[in-house]
């Protein structure tokens, strides 16, 4: 255990194993008797001393708002038979400076089903709420939550405590808890015999409902490990699954990832780009085009997209890439995830230079999917934002007639919904966007076209203050405390989303008229696609 400081160099290197061996022994009396019997659960709560065993190279560092910070990253090989035995699980530990007065940081690296692991931060608020970084531990989580329910039978709380415990303690609780600070309601108007049954019933209840989610989760994972493992050994295209050659990449990119070329920033109708110069084209205010993939890479993936999409449903289930398409594939899912994170390595570099306030120096985190498009079945993509902080899109081939892409304003900007560019792929060329540029796939009228789509998310610029998924949460709370809340302003036609704008039906009404689909023809004119 020791190693740890040694290691770490963390000025409170000895009170952070002092927390984590108390998390450790916590741990045994607490969570995993709670979610009784069902040995999976205690995977993430051993983590603690597996973290404090491992051979950590911590790193030092500050994060976006300067706070120094000691950083490591570790892999956890689950235990055979668990539902998480398989690939290694990759976290990573955060302890600031001036930790404890600054809370710790675990979350996972990989992408991992787990009730504990928050779907959008990666945190693992359960195990974090255990260390004890405060006088009173900082109780947010839900199993910090539960520890404190326990205590609730001896102190008859008020209706202004029984508040703040819920706006405090319970908010981050997933929906197994969801029915406690209802039934906390009542606790006051009972006798405290009445009280102490209430609360056993309660936490059987919440025993059995934990059970069941760290079981779902569990299976979950297990079931998306099991189809990345034996695709990758069924598969025609092993080299897709194997690191992949610099070769792969174009060569003004490759040359620019390796120092040998400058970036070059032009606008439609400017000149050329000096030759050797990485060439990139600022398509619309933002929105940035380049060519980064060879042909033979885009070849391979779409060899595997096509060999994927052959394989029988029931052992190789495909899931949707968004909640608005309903073909293609999450290639996180089927064995890539690993490829995936080095692709983000390949781009991150560019993002720091175009968009250094939005994340781009950061990027840590991805969802990897695969849109395709085909006459019988998506055809086009609402006009919508993306889950992301900076959206990579590369297009892999197919032959096809319109499905061009139209971008619109920011999400943050008043022309949001004006503004409208649009844009013909060649094969191998990506596009570059915040994930809070209003976008939308239009049309396709023959073939089918296949495009790479890497969200990329960082940690540390969703923990500062205004970025794009903050403002996003206000604006959807926003809009479900007010009903009737509508977006401001004309939007172009071009620019209107039937799935996000409220309005939609009001100025679907206005631009009966207009054929929508017209942005496609005046792009196809411009190029020569083959039928
Ligand atoms: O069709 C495209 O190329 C864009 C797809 C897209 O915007 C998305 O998947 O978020
Ligand atoms: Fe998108």
């Amino acid at each position: 255990m020791s190693s740890l400081s040694g290691l770490w160099q963390h000025p409170k290197g000895s009170l952070i194993l002092q927390h984590l061996q108390e998390v450790q022994q916590n741990t045994d009396s607490g969570i995993a008797t709670r979610v009784e019997s069902f040995k999976d659960a205690s995977l993430l709560n051993t983590l603690p001393s597996l973290l404090a065993n491992a051979n950590l190279e911590g790193k030092k560092g500050a994060d976006a708002s300067g706070v120094e910070k000691y950083a490591a990253e570790l892999t956890v090989t689950a235990p055979r038979g668990s539902l998480y035995a398989g690939a290694p699980l990759r976290f990573e530990a955060e302890f600031p400076l001036h930790y404890p007065e600054l809370p710790p940081l675990l979350s996972a690296r990989s992408i991992l089903h787990h009730p504990d692991i928050d779907d959008t931060t990666y945190e693992l608020a359960g195990v974090t709420a255990l260390i004890k970084t405060h006088p009173k531990g900082p109780l947010f989580g839900c199993m910090a939550a539960l520890d404190s329910l326990w205590d609730v039978a001896a102190v008859p709380w008020t209706d202004e405590q029984l508040k703040t415990f819920w706006a405090s303690h319970w908010r981050r609780c997933t929906h197994q808890c969801d029915m406690v600070p209802f039934s906390l309601q009542h606790l006051n108007s009972l006798s405290k015999e009445d009280q102490a049954s209430h609360l056993t019933r309660l936490r059987d209840h919440i025993n059995r409902s934990m059970r069941l989610e760290y079981e779902n989760n569990g299976r979950m994972h297990q079931e998306r490990t099991r189809v990345g493992q034996e695709y990758s050994r069924v598969t025609q295209q092993p080299e897709v699954f194997a690191a992949w050659p610099v070769e792969w990449l174009a060569d003004g990119y490759r040359a620019f990832l390796e120092g040998t070329a400058k970036m070059h920033v032009r606008q439609p109708g400017d000149p050329p780009a000096p030759p050797g110069a990485f060439a990139v084209t600022e398509i619309a205010r933002g929105v940035f085009a380049f060519q980064m993939f060879s042909s033979s890479l885009c070849d391979a993936l779409v060899k595997v997209i096509k060999e994927y999409n052959a394989l029988p449903e029931q052992t190789f289930p495909k899931r949707r890439p968004n909640s608005m398409n309903k073909y293609g594939l999450v290639l996180n899912d089927i064995g890539l995830e690993e490829r995936m994170d080095d692709l983000l390595q390949w781009w991150r570099p560019l993002a720091a230079l175009l968009f250094p306030g939005h994340g781009g120096p950061s990027l840590d985190r991805h969802h990897t999917s695969i849109v395709h498009y085909e006459e019988h079945n998506d055809r086009n993509l609402d006009m919508h934002t993306d889950a992301s902080d900076i959206t990579l899109n590369v297009h892999l081939g197919g032959s096809f007639v319109g499905s061009t892409l139209t971008f619109c304003g920011r999400f943050f900007e008043p022309r949001s919904r004006k503004e409208a560019t649009t844009y013909v792929f060649s094969k191998g060329e990506a596009v570059m966007h915040l994930g809070a540029h209003r976008h939308g796939a239009n049309e396709l009228y023959k073939g089918e076209r296949f495009n790479l789509i890497q969200w990329g998310r960082s940690q540390a610029y969703r923990r500062q203050h205004g970025s794009y998924q903050e403002q996003l949460y206000e604006q959807y709370a926003k809009r479900s405390a007010a009903a009737g809340f509508v977006e401001q302003g004309s939007p172009d036609p071009i620019c209107l989303s039937r799935t996000h704008d409220r309005d939609f039906d009001h100025w679907s009404r206005v631009y009966k008229d207009i054929d929508l689909t017209k942005r496609n023809a005046d792009a196809m004119r411009r190029t020569q696609q083959p039928a």
